[in-house]
């Protein structure tokens, strides 16, 4: 079969779509991804697959008008150079994550008569999805809140939790693009947060780290704490998880889903601005799971080094939920799931 995959612009649109790509390829289909040259794929996708094209694309929410014309302008182009593609490559199917590119992929596919799929990420669907919903052979989402949930699929290195004796970092992680907020926490903390002798990892985003580094070092001097690391955007991120006995997170829903699986008790601080507060309810459904808190920016600010002890004196509570809770991050899966849809199978 043929499959055509898209989805990008941030790391929680992308990394569930190279999960399935690679889970496709795994099962002996030819697989190409369709992203956006300003996404975090222009980076990162070659090193997962050689069949890739990358559109001229941008968001169109948030912006002035005369930008909003110009991102419509260019999703009108990548939708007529999709058709042309998909009518002479006619791929079997097109499964979609979310991003720009993700849209017109799924526009284009659908004027060509190919089915179409969509997974989406987070607890409450954005409004793109809700609409393309509606042209899709099948909808697929990680809480069930959109089509027929399938969990979130992960990359195969995020499946594998290490026994809680073989951990003992905090880690802080603002996200595939860092948070502001976390790092000006960080900031105002570091000393608490070297006081509590643990190697601490703090993951402040690409686009945030030169700025941040520079205050870290203007506050402290150059002779940070020995065991304090920072670090603007690793891909070895799940080592890090796995090695990790307590997070302090945005709750993202690939980060979420990652640091539930890799069992570690977390504190989520959900992105105030999430489209329909998606990042509280990310992290909500596995607070009432007993597997995480979460708590509002202005809440943990009270008393952030209160909360960060409690999850540490109760993290083998957290750590005995999470052992029993089941979670579906499969990527293969989803793969089948997509295959068994197609009509005429
Ligand atoms: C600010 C914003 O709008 N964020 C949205 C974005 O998430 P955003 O991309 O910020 O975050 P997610 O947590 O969903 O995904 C981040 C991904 O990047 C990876 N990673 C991160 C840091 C690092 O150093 N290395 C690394 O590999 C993580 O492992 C994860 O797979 O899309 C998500 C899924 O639709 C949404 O839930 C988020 O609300």
């Amino acid at each position: 079969m043929k499959i055509v995959i898209s989805g990008g612009g941030t790391g929680g649109h992308f990394y569930p779509a190279m999960a399935v790509l690679e889970a496709f390829e795994r099962q002996g289909h030819q697989v190409s991804y369709v992203g956006a040259k300003r996404g975090i794929e222009a980076e990162k996708v070659a090193a997962f697959t050689p069949h890739f094209q990358l559109l001229e694309l941008s968001g169109l929410l948030g912006h002035r008008l005369r930008y909003k014309l110009h991102s419509l302008w260019q999703l009108s182009r990548a939708v007529s150079h999709l058709r042309r593609h998909f009518r002479s490559h006619r791929p079997d199917a097109v499964l979609g994550f979310g991003g720009y590119a993700s849209a017109a992929a799924i526009v284009a596919a659908r004027l060509c008569g190919i089915p179409t799929f969509l997974h989406e990420q987070n607890a409450r669907a954005g409004l793109t999805n809700t609409v393309l919903d509606r042209f899709t052979t099948a909808s697929f989402s990680a809480y069930g809140n959109l089509g027929e949930n399938m969990g979130l699929p992960l990359r195969a290195t995020a499946f594998h939790p290490l026994p809680s004796q073989q951990r003992s970092n905090l880690l802080i992680m603002g996200g595939s693009q860092g948070s502001l907020f976390l790092n000006t926490f960080v900031l105002d903390y570091l000393p608490h947060l070297t006081a509590l002798n643990i190697d601490i990892y703090h993951q402040a985003g690409a686009p945030l780290y030169d700025e941040f580094k520079e205050q870290l070092h203007r506050r402290y001097g150059h002779e940070l704490p020995e065991h304090y690391h920072c670090f603007a955007f690793r891909d070895d991120i799940h080592e890090i998880m796995a090695h990790s006995s307590i997070a302090l997170s945005r709750s993202g829903a690939g980060a979420v889903f990652e640091l539930m699986s890799l069992q570690v008790p977390t504190v989520f601080i959900p992105f105030p601005a999430a489209a329909h507060d998606h990042q509280y309810h990310n992290a909500l459904f596995f607070e009432q799971r007993g597997c995480a808190m979460v708590h509002r920016q202005e809440e943990f600010l009270q008393n952030p080094m209160q909360i960060i002890n409690r999850l540490r004196s109760h993290k083998e509570e957290y750590h005995e939920h999470l052992r029993q809770l089941s979670l579906r991050t499969s990527p293969d899966e989803l793969a089948h799931r997509v295959l068994q849809l197609l009509p005429g199978r």
